[in-house]
Protein backbone atom coordinates (compact mmCIF):
# COMPACT_ATOMS: atom_id res chain seq x y z
CA UNK A 1 0.00 0.00 0.00
CA UNK A 2 1.49 3.40 -1.06
CA UNK A 3 2.08 5.96 2.29
CA UNK A 4 2.05 2.71 4.42
CA UNK A 5 5.09 1.92 5.73
CA UNK A 6 5.73 -1.09 8.56
CA UNK A 7 8.75 -0.86 10.87
CA UNK A 8 11.22 -3.50 10.34
CA UNK A 9 13.83 -2.78 12.85
CA UNK A 10 15.02 -5.09 15.51
CA UNK A 11 14.77 -2.63 18.07
CA UNK A 12 11.16 -1.86 17.67
CA UNK A 13 10.23 -5.24 17.87
CA UNK A 14 11.88 -6.07 20.76
CA UNK A 15 10.29 -3.24 22.70
CA UNK A 16 6.64 -3.73 21.32
CA UNK A 17 7.30 -7.33 22.35
CA UNK A 18 7.68 -5.84 26.38
CA UNK A 19 4.77 -3.68 25.82
CA UNK A 20 2.93 -6.75 25.12
CA UNK A 21 3.84 -7.97 28.34
CA UNK A 22 1.10 -7.71 30.86
CA UNK A 23 3.51 -7.64 33.64
CA UNK A 24 4.98 -4.38 32.42
CA UNK A 25 4.77 -2.11 34.98
CA UNK A 26 3.46 1.90 34.38
CA UNK A 27 7.28 3.29 34.49
CA UNK A 28 8.40 0.78 32.58
CA UNK A 29 5.50 0.88 29.77
CA UNK A 30 5.84 4.48 29.55
CA UNK A 31 9.69 4.50 28.55
CA UNK A 32 9.11 2.01 26.23
CA UNK A 33 6.49 3.97 24.50
CA UNK A 34 8.31 7.15 24.31
CA UNK A 35 11.69 5.09 23.53
CA UNK A 36 9.87 3.51 20.15
CA UNK A 37 8.59 7.15 19.52
CA UNK A 38 11.82 8.25 18.67
CA UNK A 39 13.37 4.74 16.93
CA UNK A 40 9.69 5.19 14.73
CA UNK A 41 10.29 8.86 14.37
CA UNK A 42 13.87 8.56 12.90
CA UNK A 43 12.15 6.59 10.07
CA UNK A 44 8.95 8.77 9.95
CA UNK A 45 11.10 12.09 9.81
CA UNK A 46 13.96 10.58 7.28
CA UNK A 47 12.27 12.87 4.31
CA UNK A 48 12.62 16.37 6.31
CA UNK A 49 13.32 18.53 3.83
CA UNK A 50 17.45 20.08 3.68
CA UNK A 51 19.16 23.21 3.22
CA UNK A 52 22.53 24.59 3.01
CA UNK A 53 23.73 27.12 5.24
CA UNK A 54 27.03 28.71 6.25
CA UNK A 55 28.78 27.59 9.11
CA UNK A 56 32.01 28.85 10.27
CA UNK A 57 33.97 25.56 11.79
CA UNK A 58 37.01 26.12 13.28
CA UNK A 59 38.70 25.47 10.20
CA UNK A 60 37.05 27.64 7.64
CA UNK A 61 33.97 28.54 6.37
CA UNK A 62 32.13 25.88 5.07
CA UNK A 63 27.90 25.24 3.12
CA UNK A 64 26.53 22.33 5.34
CA UNK A 65 23.09 20.65 5.23
CA UNK A 66 20.21 21.64 7.95
CA UNK A 67 16.52 21.15 8.38
CA UNK A 68 14.44 23.86 6.34
CA UNK A 69 10.96 25.32 5.68
CA UNK A 70 8.31 25.96 8.53
CA UNK A 71 9.16 23.48 11.72
CA UNK A 72 7.22 20.30 12.88
CA UNK A 73 4.17 20.05 14.51
CA UNK A 74 3.12 16.95 16.79
CA UNK A 75 -0.65 16.38 17.62
CA UNK A 76 -0.94 13.45 20.01
CA UNK A 77 -4.72 11.73 20.38
CA UNK A 78 -5.88 11.85 23.62
CA UNK A 79 -4.72 10.46 26.04
CA UNK A 80 -2.31 7.80 24.71
CA UNK A 81 -0.66 9.53 22.36
CA UNK A 82 0.90 11.72 24.89
CA UNK A 83 3.05 8.83 25.09
CA UNK A 84 4.67 9.39 22.05
CA UNK A 85 5.11 13.02 22.37
CA UNK A 86 8.21 13.21 24.01
CA UNK A 87 9.87 11.12 22.08
CA UNK A 88 9.18 13.02 18.68
CA UNK A 89 10.15 16.32 20.64
CA UNK A 90 13.66 14.23 21.32
CA UNK A 91 14.56 14.80 17.94
CA UNK A 92 12.93 17.89 16.87
CA UNK A 93 12.80 19.95 20.02
CA UNK A 94 11.51 23.15 18.41
CA UNK A 95 8.25 20.84 17.16
CA UNK A 96 4.72 23.04 18.73
CA UNK A 97 2.59 20.65 20.33
CA UNK A 98 -1.25 20.41 19.15
CA UNK A 99 -3.71 18.39 21.02
CA UNK A 100 -6.62 16.20 19.96
CA UNK A 101 -9.01 14.59 22.39
CA UNK A 102 -11.37 11.78 21.64
CA UNK A 103 -12.18 8.59 23.53
CA UNK A 104 -13.90 5.27 22.42
CA UNK A 105 -17.31 4.59 23.50
CA UNK A 106 -16.82 1.38 25.38
CA UNK A 107 -20.28 -0.37 23.37
CA UNK A 108 -20.66 1.51 20.07
CA UNK A 109 -16.29 2.02 19.58
CA UNK A 110 -17.49 5.19 18.07
CA UNK A 111 -14.85 8.28 18.65
CA UNK A 112 -16.03 11.15 20.47
CA UNK A 113 -14.39 14.29 20.46
CA UNK A 114 -14.09 16.48 23.37
CA UNK A 115 -10.92 18.76 22.69
CA UNK A 116 -8.96 20.20 19.79
CA UNK A 117 -6.28 22.93 20.19
CA UNK A 118 -3.90 22.61 16.95
CA UNK A 119 -0.66 25.72 16.61
CA UNK A 120 -2.29 28.38 14.10
CA UNK A 121 -1.10 28.72 11.34
CA UNK A 122 -0.82 24.65 10.44
CA UNK A 123 -1.02 25.00 6.38
CA UNK A 124 2.54 24.75 6.44
CA UNK A 125 3.56 22.56 8.54
CA UNK A 126 4.50 18.63 8.84
CA UNK A 127 1.61 17.35 10.89
CA UNK A 128 2.92 14.10 12.97
CA UNK A 129 -0.08 12.55 14.71
CA UNK A 130 0.51 9.85 17.20
CA UNK A 131 -1.02 7.47 18.71
CA UNK A 132 -0.18 3.97 20.16
CA UNK A 133 -3.20 2.08 18.85
CA UNK A 134 -4.83 2.04 15.62
CA UNK A 135 -8.04 -0.43 16.29
CA UNK A 136 -11.34 -0.21 13.79
CA UNK A 137 -9.64 3.51 12.51
CA UNK A 138 -12.23 5.16 13.61
CA UNK A 139 -10.38 7.70 15.84
CA UNK A 140 -7.33 8.38 13.50
CA UNK A 141 -9.83 9.05 10.96
CA UNK A 142 -11.62 11.66 12.75
CA UNK A 143 -8.35 13.25 14.06
CA UNK A 144 -6.64 13.72 10.63
CA UNK A 145 -10.39 14.86 9.26
CA UNK A 146 -10.13 17.50 12.36
CA UNK A 147 -6.88 18.70 10.99
CA UNK A 148 -7.53 18.71 7.41
CA UNK A 149 -10.34 21.13 8.62
CA UNK A 150 -8.12 23.51 10.09
CA UNK A 151 -5.72 23.39 6.82
CA UNK A 152 -3.26 20.74 7.82
CA UNK A 153 -2.00 19.32 4.37
CA UNK A 154 1.08 17.59 5.28
CA UNK A 155 0.14 14.61 7.68
CA UNK A 156 2.32 11.83 8.93
CA UNK A 157 -0.24 9.20 11.60
CA UNK A 158 2.74 7.49 13.84
CA UNK A 159 1.30 3.92 15.42
CA UNK A 160 2.72 1.27 18.36
CA UNK A 161 0.64 -1.77 16.61
CA UNK A 162 -2.39 -1.34 14.48
CA UNK A 163 -5.32 -3.85 13.17
CA UNK A 164 -5.55 -4.75 9.70
CA UNK A 165 -8.73 -3.18 9.62
CA UNK A 166 -8.05 0.38 10.80
CA UNK A 167 -5.14 0.41 8.79
CA UNK A 168 -7.11 -0.31 5.77
CA UNK A 169 -9.99 2.05 6.71
CA UNK A 170 -7.13 5.10 7.51
CA UNK A 171 -5.48 4.57 4.26
CA UNK A 172 -8.42 4.20 2.39
CA UNK A 173 -9.90 7.33 3.89
CA UNK A 174 -7.07 9.44 3.74
CA UNK A 175 -5.03 8.17 1.16
CA UNK A 176 -2.68 11.04 1.46
CA UNK A 177 -1.80 10.55 4.56
CA UNK A 178 1.64 9.02 4.93
CA UNK A 179 0.94 6.18 7.73
CA UNK A 180 3.79 4.39 9.94
CA UNK A 181 2.84 1.37 12.03
CA UNK A 182 5.30 -0.24 14.59
CA UNK A 183 3.66 -3.71 14.28
CA UNK A 184 0.56 -5.02 12.01
CA UNK A 185 -1.46 -7.56 14.47
CA UNK A 186 -3.78 -10.03 13.69
CA UNK A 187 -7.41 -9.00 14.18
CA UNK A 188 -9.73 -7.06 16.38
CA UNK A 189 -11.75 -9.17 19.13
CA UNK A 190 -15.57 -8.44 19.86
CA UNK A 191 -14.71 -5.47 21.73
CA UNK A 192 -12.69 -3.84 19.10
CA UNK A 193 -9.38 -4.25 21.08
CA UNK A 194 -6.40 -5.35 19.24
CA UNK A 195 -5.48 -8.63 19.29
CA UNK A 196 -2.53 -9.85 20.60
CA UNK A 197 -2.67 -6.17 21.33
CA UNK A 198 -1.25 -4.65 24.71
CA UNK A 199 -4.65 -3.80 26.10
CA UNK A 200 -5.31 -0.56 26.58
CA UNK A 201 -2.66 1.97 25.97
CA UNK A 202 -3.96 4.34 27.93
CA UNK A 203 -4.65 2.85 30.93
CA UNK A 204 -1.05 1.11 30.81
CA UNK A 205 0.60 4.18 30.19
CA UNK A 206 -1.03 6.58 33.30
CA UNK A 207 -1.91 3.73 35.11
CA UNK A 208 -5.87 3.96 35.23
CA UNK A 209 -6.26 0.34 34.99
O1 LIG B 1 -9.03 2.81 16.18
P1 LIG B 1 -10.06 2.99 17.24
O2 LIG B 1 -11.05 1.85 17.26
O3 LIG B 1 -10.73 4.31 17.20
O4 LIG B 1 -9.30 2.82 18.64
C1 LIG B 1 -8.08 3.42 18.91
C2 LIG B 1 -8.22 4.50 19.93
O5 LIG B 1 -8.57 3.92 21.20
C3 LIG B 1 -7.63 4.33 22.19
O6 LIG B 1 -8.02 5.47 22.83
P2 LIG B 1 -9.16 5.47 23.96
O7 LIG B 1 -10.50 5.71 23.38
O8 LIG B 1 -9.01 4.22 24.79
O9 LIG B 1 -8.82 6.74 24.81
P3 LIG B 1 -7.63 6.95 25.88
O10 LIG B 1 -6.38 7.13 25.09
O11 LIG B 1 -8.07 8.16 26.61
O12 LIG B 1 -7.57 5.73 26.76
C4 LIG B 1 -6.36 4.54 21.38
O13 LIG B 1 -5.39 5.29 22.06
C5 LIG B 1 -6.88 5.18 20.12
O14 LIG B 1 -7.06 6.59 20.23
O1 LIG C 1 -6.47 -2.73 21.61
C1 LIG C 1 -6.79 -1.54 21.78
C2 LIG C 1 -7.83 -0.92 21.04
C3 LIG C 1 -8.12 0.38 21.25
N1 LIG C 1 -7.45 1.07 22.20
C4 LIG C 1 -6.46 0.50 22.94
O2 LIG C 1 -5.86 1.15 23.79
N2 LIG C 1 -6.16 -0.79 22.71
MG1 LIG D 1 -7.91 3.94 26.32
Amino acid sequence: MENVFIMDHPLIQHKISMLRNKNTGTNEFRKLIEEIAVLMGYEALRDLPLEDVEVETPIETCMTPMISGKKLAVVPVLRAGLGMVNGITTLVPSAKIGHIGLYRDPETHEPHEYYCKLPDPIEQRLIVVTDPMLATGGSAVDAVRMIKAHGGKNIKCMFVIAAPQGLERLHKEHPDVQIYVGHLDRELNDHAYICPGLGDAGDRIFGTI
